[in-house]
């Protein structure tokens, strides 16, 4: 059987499955998203809910999607949140396996970039490097003839086996910005989860840990001035699309971003990569 191969899903989403010595992967074309990773003989690494029903044009709750190339609300009214890149169709440009590590690089067609949104010449490519570990790679360049200025997010799902008993460390000496107060001092290294979080970290370390009792997810950034900590807990639950009410118990997000004040600026022709990359601790 080869290691990579293209399947569809039943509502029509197309997607890779990645099947190598390390690892098992699903990555859906639409969005550039992968909602599944699991390295072998270890827990799966995603979480996605089982309330979400993969319809085109809409972005799957969980794995990571792509947010880009604004996080958030727009400031225009009516624009999606998290903007366009996630609901588009994406195609491959490479992939190959080397020292059994998949490498698979997504690109977004030109004729994909919504110019109601966005009217500058842009590439954009997603890339994926699947071992024992899972490294994302968001790729910006700029093609225009004048600067850009953009924000994103790797917007992590991940997956917790009970919420009021997650730690998550490696959150000491940044500033957090929730509900739009702020900026709060973190003063201690770890944060625990009893009520709705959504906060906007700047001056985070650049690895956390997820700490639970199925084991400790380590969480790396780079390039990546931003990381936002998620969960909708209990109201908020019930108004989220594609997701139950008690999903809020067993996930988390924690995503690697340039977001607020942290937006990424590029002159024409320069380039920028967010990074994320996520392991079971050993
Ligand atoms: O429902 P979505 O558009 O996917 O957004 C899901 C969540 O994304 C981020 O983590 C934001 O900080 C949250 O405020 C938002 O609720």
């Amino acid at each position: 059987m080869t290691w990579l191969q293209t399947k569809q899903h039943d509502n029509g989403l197309t997607y890779l499955e990645v099947n190598t010595a390390l690892c098992q992967a699903k990555i859906y074309l639409q969005g550039a998203q992968i909602t599944e990773f699991k390295p072998s003989n270890q827990a799966s690494l995603l979480w996605v809910s089982s309330a979400n029903d993969y319809q085109p044009g809409i972005s799957i709750r969980g794995g990571i999607p792509i947010c880009w190339p604004w996080f958030g609300q727009s400031t225009q009214e009516n624009w999606p949140a998290h903007g366009f890149a996630r609901t588009k169709l994406w195609h491959v440009e490479a992939s190959l396996l080397e020292h059994d590590i998949a490498i698979i690089t997504l690109a977004l067609s030109p004729q994909e970039f919504d110019c109601e949104y966005w009217p500058y010449k842009t590439q954009i490519r997603v890339k994926f490097e699947l071992g024992k570990s899972l490294r994302v790679s968001l790729i910006n360049q700029n093609l225009d003839t004048q600067a850009i200025t953009l924000t994103q997010a790797l917007h992590s799902y991940f997956p917790i086996d009970d919420i009021h008993q997650l730690k998550a460390r490696g959150f000491l000496g940044s500033d957090f910005i929730e509900f739009a107060k702020g900026p709060f001092n973190q003063e201690s290294d770890t944060v625990r989860f009893d009520r709705e979080t959504d906060r906007v970290y700047a001056n985070l370390p650049p690895v956390q840990y997820l700490e639970s009792t199925q084991g400790t997810i380590e969480v790396r950034r780079a390039q990546s001035q931003s990381a936002v900590l998620w969960n909708p807990w209990i109201e908020k639950s019930k108004r989220l699309s594609r997701f139950l009410n008690q999903d809020y118990q067993q996930m988390v997000c924690l995503e690697a971003a340039n977001v607020r004040e942290d937006s990424i600026t590029l002159a024409p022709n320069e380039q920028h990569t967010l990074m994320t990359e996520i392991r079971w601790k050993e």
